[in-house]
């Protein structure tokens, strides 16, 4: 079993246009669809739909996320609240240019209080332990209320269970989690170009720039810092140039398949699947890379938040070189 925590859910709403987006202008939208989504919700569902069994839990939802879900087949466990009434799961909106553009705007989500915090944090790690999890992945952003160290917390909760743990988050929760190294260690985390720069103090301009040039010295040195605080496995995912993985046995670059982009919503999410598909199949480090590459070009080539089945992966195309 591999169980994702969303702390802070969200209907993904989709606008589509056919032109690109002008600021301050009115546009009409050529379609408008809308998924249950969340970082730990896509991860789940990935690995639901690849045939791997996988439960989303979340710590809270609403009656119009649940029949999203369930549209869409997603199995999900509630372990915090059930936030109907006044309050909704926030809807993030995604707006859609012809050339693959995508713009992003995410609300905050409701505020959550120290019990429910707490209370979501017990039924996490009790329903790791019921269930003998192999990995946890805790994903997103938090909401309002939550300590920005809410996934260190559960990490250290964690490891007694000896299961391992994917922590993809930003902002202050990001920091937060890096903060509590070496003692809240764990075994993956997937910054891209901009988490990377915010953690290491580097320049994400420079990084995709030198990584679309080909040249991921940088990034490498980066990625060592953070696995040398404590982090088995740090995959840097890079867009369009594809990611790099650093961990104790070595580093590997990989490029991404030539693709055309429809949305990358998702895409980070379905790199961290495709990572640990792979990793529970026993696959060496370089194929672990060449599936969350995979996985996450696929996501770039659909719809919205529309996610990849095995179908749509080509592990096959992802060249994969040891750079140590
Ligand atoms: N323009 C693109 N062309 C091909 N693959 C892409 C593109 N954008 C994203 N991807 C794939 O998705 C993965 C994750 O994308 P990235 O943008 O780095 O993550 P995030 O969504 O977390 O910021 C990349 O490593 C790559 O495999
Ligand atoms: O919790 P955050 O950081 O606001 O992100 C949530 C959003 O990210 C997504 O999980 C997509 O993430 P990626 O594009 O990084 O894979 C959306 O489903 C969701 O709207």
């Amino acid at each position: 079993m591999i169980i994702t925590f969303t702390a802070n859910p969200s209907i993904d709403r989709t606008v589509a246009l056919d032109a690109p987006l002008v600021r301050g202008e009115v546009q009409r939208a050529v379609s408008v669809s809308e998924q249950a989504g969340g970082k730990g919700v896509n991860v789940a569902s990935v690995l639901q739909s690849s045939e791997r069994e996988a439960l989303a839990l979340l710590s809270f939802d609403d009656s119009a996320f649940t029949a999203l879900g369930a549209r869409h087949k997603v199995a999900f466990g509630i372990v915090g609240v059930t936030v109907d009434g006044p309050y909704r799961v926030r809807v993030n909106t995604t707006i859609t240019e012809p050339d693959g553009t995508t713009t992003k705007i995410n609300e905050p989500g409701p505020r959550l209080s120290d019990a429910q915090v707490a209370a979501s944090t017990d039924e996490v790690v009790r329903r790791a332990r019921e269930t003998g999890a192999t990995w946890v992945v805790l994903s997103g952003s938090l909401p309002p209320g939550a300590p920005a160290d809410w996934y260190a917390t559960i990490v250290r909760r964690l490891h007694p269970l000896g299961c391992k743990v994917a922590v993809d988050t930003s902002d202050d929760a990001l920091d937060a989690t890096i903060a509590a190294l070496p003692g809240a260690s764990f075994s993956l985390i997937k910054p891209n170009s901009d988490e990377l720069a915010q953690l290491t103090g580097g320049d994400a301009a420079a990084f995709e720039a030198s990584a679309r040039a080909g040249d991921v010295g940088a990034i490498v040195d980066a990625a060592t810092a953070l696995h040398d605080r404590g982090i088995e496995n740090v995959l840097v995912t890079l867009g369009g140039a594809g990611a790099v993985l650093v961990n104790s046995q070595g580093a590997w670059q990989a490029g991404a398949p030539r693709i055309e982009v429809r949305s990358t919503v998702g895409a980070g999410d379905s790199s961290v699947a495709g990572f640990i598909l792979a990793d529970v199949a026993g696959r060496t480090p370089d194929r672990c890379l060449a599936s969350a590459v995979a996985y996450g070009s696929a996501a770039a080539s659909l719809p919205g938040t529309t996610l990849p089945g095995p179908a749509e992966v080509h592990v096959d195309d992802v060249v994969v070189t040891r750079l140590a």
